[in-house]
């Protein structure tokens, strides 16, 4: 052990006596600055604040070298004092039977004001009770230590996001109206611990609806950006489904250029550029490295997705990247921002359904462009996103108008329907 001792740690920005990398450590858009730190110092940078040795992987072939092939010493969450890790979500209405509100939704405003809390205090570096934890002991009313307040308010929210829509499950049981909800089927089994059911199903919705939400408004993004693209969409639905119908998922084989453009939109805005962070579990080596046990290690998508020597121009949205020259689908099927190894994402069959689902069909209904200012002008939309774990665009203008009479059926149908 001593020789393994003696092995350097991979190489990355130079530490400070005593504080180590705490001010080279980006409390904004992370992943740019692991990026570059990826670009200078290569695929697997080394950083550390006192007590804590972080990796940051940015290259896939690393990537599955230590999160796959060693998964049996990269498969921990690294333990942070502001967050217990929530790392997931499903739809609420397959969890509580519970109709969202298309506006001010008490349920959807709670979780994702707990999911926000949570979300900016997630990253090594953004909350510096991470890297001293001795701050955790100032009193609350003194300058610096609002993460305090921070910490209870957020605890409280999460509280209540798991709370409120068990009651609302209860309710409904009692009232008749649900036996088919998860949660409800999990109560009446009358085995689960109430605390536990109300834990898993708030996951599973902190998880699921807001990465699908984000990657749903990076794929209206590239549509408004790049019609081309929605125009050969579009015309590989209408050949192949025709104009009269709804794609469907038996479709998903014969429509590839649809397939291809799901990738894209998964790749030119990955929804977790940073993956949730894994910790290891024992000392190891790696190309002649050293990883101490209990190192955070930090899968860097935005890295990999940005990759020149196999995404040409990568922020270019451009779905033709994943053809071979003979016209076929190529083998690079792997969502990256799904994770790795034996934390890999497991609601990501779920989000790819619901993905596709919406993406082919609003192609197959809608065209979305860019939306005009009252001289008829075209406005133009330069987006940024938003930090945290889960990053979203800000918003934007579009527009979205029915392509066809079927969709204006139902449009109208749907209007009528919800009373909009
Ligand atoms: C676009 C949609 C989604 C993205 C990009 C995404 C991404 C991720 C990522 C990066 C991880 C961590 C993987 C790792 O540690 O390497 C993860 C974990 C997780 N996801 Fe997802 N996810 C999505 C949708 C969902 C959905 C729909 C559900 C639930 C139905 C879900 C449930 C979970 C759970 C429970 C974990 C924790 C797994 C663990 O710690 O072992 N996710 N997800």
């Amino acid at each position: 052990a001593w020789q393994r001792r003696h092995l350097p740690f991979p190489p990355g920005p130079p530490p400070h006596a005593l504080i180590g990398n705490f001010l080279d450590l980006p409390t904004k858009l992370p992943w740019l600055t692991y990026t570059k730190w990826g670009i200078q110092y290569g695929g697997l940078v080394h950083v550390s604040v006192p007590g804590q040795h972080i990796v940051v992987v940015n290259s896939v072939k690393t990537a599955v070298e230590l999160f796959d092939k060693r998964s049996h010493i990269y498969s921990d969450r690294p333990v942070s004092t502001m967050v217990r890790l929530l790392a997931a979500a499903i739809i609420m209405a397959t969890l509580y039977r519970y109709e969202v509100q298309p506006t001010n939704d008490h349920f959807v405003a709670l979780s994702e004001s707990a999911m926000k809390k949570l979300s900016d205090a997630f990253f090594p570096g953004a909350v510096a009770v991470d890297t001293f934890p001795i701050l955790r002991y100032l009193p609350s009313w003194m300058p610096g230590a609002g993460f305090q307040r921070y910490a209870a308010e957020a605890r409280q929210l999460t509280k209540e996001m798991q709370e409120a829509p068990v009651k609302f499950v209860k309710q409904n049981m009692r009232d008749g109206m649900d036996s088919t909800s998860i949660v409800a089927k999990l109560l009446a089994a009358n085995c689960y611990d109430e605390v536990a059911i109300q834990a898993v199903a708030a996951v599973a919705y902190a998880a699921g609806a807001d990465t699908t939400v984000s990657s749903l408004a990076s794929f209206c993004l590239a549509m408004a950006l790049y019609p081309e693209v929605q125009k050969k969409a579009q015309t590989e639905i209408d050949t192949v489904i025709g104009t009269d119908r709804l794609p469907e998922f038996e479709d998903r084989p014969s429509l590839p250029y649809v397939e291809a453009l799901y990738r894209e939109v998964m790749r030119w805005r990955p929804v977790t550029p940073l993956g949730v962070a894994h910790a290891s579990s024992e000392d190891d080596i790696y190309d002649s490295y050293f990883i101490p046990k209990g190192t955070t290690v930090i899968a860097n998508v935005w890295a990999m997705t940005r990759d020149e020597t196999i995404y040409y121009e990568p922020d270019r949205f451009n779905p033709d990247r994943f053809f071979t020259a003979d016209g076929n689908l190529n083998e690079d099927a792997t969502i990256l921002t799904f994770g790795f190894g034996r934390r890999i994402c497991p609601g990501r069959h779920h989000a790819d359904a619901t993905i596709w689902a919406t993406i082919v069909s609003v192609l197959s209904t809608f065209n979305i462009t860019k939306a005009k200012d009252a001289t008829g002008k075209e406005i133009n939309i330069d987006p940024k996103y938003s930090d945290g774990l889960v990053s979203h665009p800000e918003p934007f203008a579009c527009s979205i108008t029915p392509r066809s009479e079927m969709a204006k059926t139902l449009v109208q149908a749907t209007t009528e329907t919800y009373d909009l």
